[in-house]
């Protein structure tokens, strides 16, 4: 299943971030096969702990308490919750890197902006590196669901720890990154071969000569709008933003695909995500619910100020990169159907999403012409 691959020297990895930050993060070489099954893989991952933390190398097996925590449909994320004779526990996570996602994730760069968006305060504290996987503190908070995130309250938060997220500083190219990915994809995505006949039947169905086209037209109009660059999250989905309503904070988890990249298609990605995997499009944002999410991106602490022009400006932005999310997550789809072991209809998803990026295709894109022809788009 090709599971066993080491992404990096985890050891190099570490030494580096302590010369970087100054702050230790722990290492191991070993490398967990995330095909194993649970009660396979629990003592490995007791083993993994005890090799990385040397605080915890002599405790017993049964100090440690490991569950799966569920939600993601990429990795195998863990829970490690270890009872060293304190009163206070301490609990970690470990994210397995799912088997052959090295064909939609750039690992090296998920670990760059890792450091980088750790060290800033967002998400859960970086705390060490393993062969195929890295480590990190337990955040103690609720993940929202889809229907969460339409709740006005918690969308005037997400806009606000979305606004905070784009002024991020990280080292690296400042490229954006969304049509390099998407040809990426769509390279991978076109040539594929599948050893289930269903699945390739429904795979000969797919006209990637009229998605190159697409993606062709999109991107010349996408051009247009002239969307600032900044560092952008790109997978902004329920599952990705956690909630401590006593603390009042908003955490802003998972970076396997952050990099510099359009504002528009951050948030016309996360206007998408309202759907959910399910792809419950009639969930999708309606213009009153996106210019309250703009207002309180745009100006937090006066949201009824934003002018008219910047919310029409952010309007036609998120609409029109809300379709590039859909082509960009219909590719991401056919690739996984073929590499992930998930048992998820990848493919399903494929067709959900590009169908609706052509039902959605005219009127946003009339939208934008219009907006960059100087006329109203409404
Ligand atoms: N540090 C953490 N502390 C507590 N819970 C976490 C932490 N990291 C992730 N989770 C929980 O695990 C779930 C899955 O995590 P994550 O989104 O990173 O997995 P994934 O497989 O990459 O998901 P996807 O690819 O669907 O975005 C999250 O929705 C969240 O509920």
């Amino acid at each position: 299943m090709g599971a066993e691959v080491k992404i990096w020297n985890p050891v190099e990895v570490a030494e580096q971030a302590r010369k970087d930050y100054a702050s230790q993060i722990h290492s191991s070489q070993l490398i967990i096969d995330p095909s194993l099954s649970f009660s396979q893989m629990k003592p490995l991952i007791i083993k993994l702990c005890k090799d990385m933390f040397k605080d915890w190398s002599n405790l017993d097996d049964s100090c440690f308490d490991v569950d799966k925590i569920s939600g993601g449909i990429t990795n195998l994320l863990l829970k490690v919750r270890v009872k060293d004779g304190n009163s206070v526990d301490d609990i970690i996570t470990i994210r397995l890197y799912g088997p052959n996602t090295e064909h939609i994730i750039d690992r090296h760069r998920e670990l760059q902006a890792t450091k980088y968006i750790t060290s800033a305060g967002f998400g859960a504290k970086w705390l060490g590196i393993f062969g195929n996987g890295m480590v990190q503190s337990f955040i103690n908070a609720h993940t929202l669901s889809p229907s969460d995130m339409r709740e006005p309250k918690l969308a005037a938060k997400i806009a606000n720890a979305l606004r905070r997220f784009h002024h991020l500083e990280v080292p690296g190219s400042r490229e954006p990154q969304l049509w390099n990915d998407v040809w990426k994809f769509f390279e991978k995505a076109s040539t594929l071969k599948f050893d289930d006949s269903e699945k390739q039947k429904a795979y000969d169905t797919i006209s990637f000569k009229e998605v190159h086209n697409e993606i062709v037209e999109l991107q010349e109009l996408t051009d247009c709008l002239n969307s600032p660059v900044i560092f952008s999250h790109n997978d902004l989905l329920s599952g990705n933003i956690m909630v401590n309503a006593e603390e009042d904070k908003v955490y802003i988890i998972d970076y396997e695909y952050a990099s510099y990249n359009y504002r528009g298609f951050d948030i016309g990605n996360h206007f998408a995500e309202y759907a959910g995997f399910d792809c419950d499009f009639e969930l999708y944002p309606n213009m009153n619910q996106q210019y309250h999410f703009f207002r309180h991106y745009i100006q937090p602490d006066r949201p009824n100020e934003v002018s008219e022009k910047d919310l029409e400006t952010f309007y036609v932005e998120a609409n029109t990169y809300a379709l590039a999310s859909h082509l960009f997550w219909s590719l991401w789809g056919i690739i996984q159907a073929r590499m992930s072991p998930i048992d998820f209809d990848y493919l399903g998803y494929f067709f959900l999403r590009y169908n609706e990026y052509k039902r959605r295709k005219e009127s946003f894109m009339s939208m934008a012409r219009s907006y960059i022809s100087g006329g109203k788009n409404k």
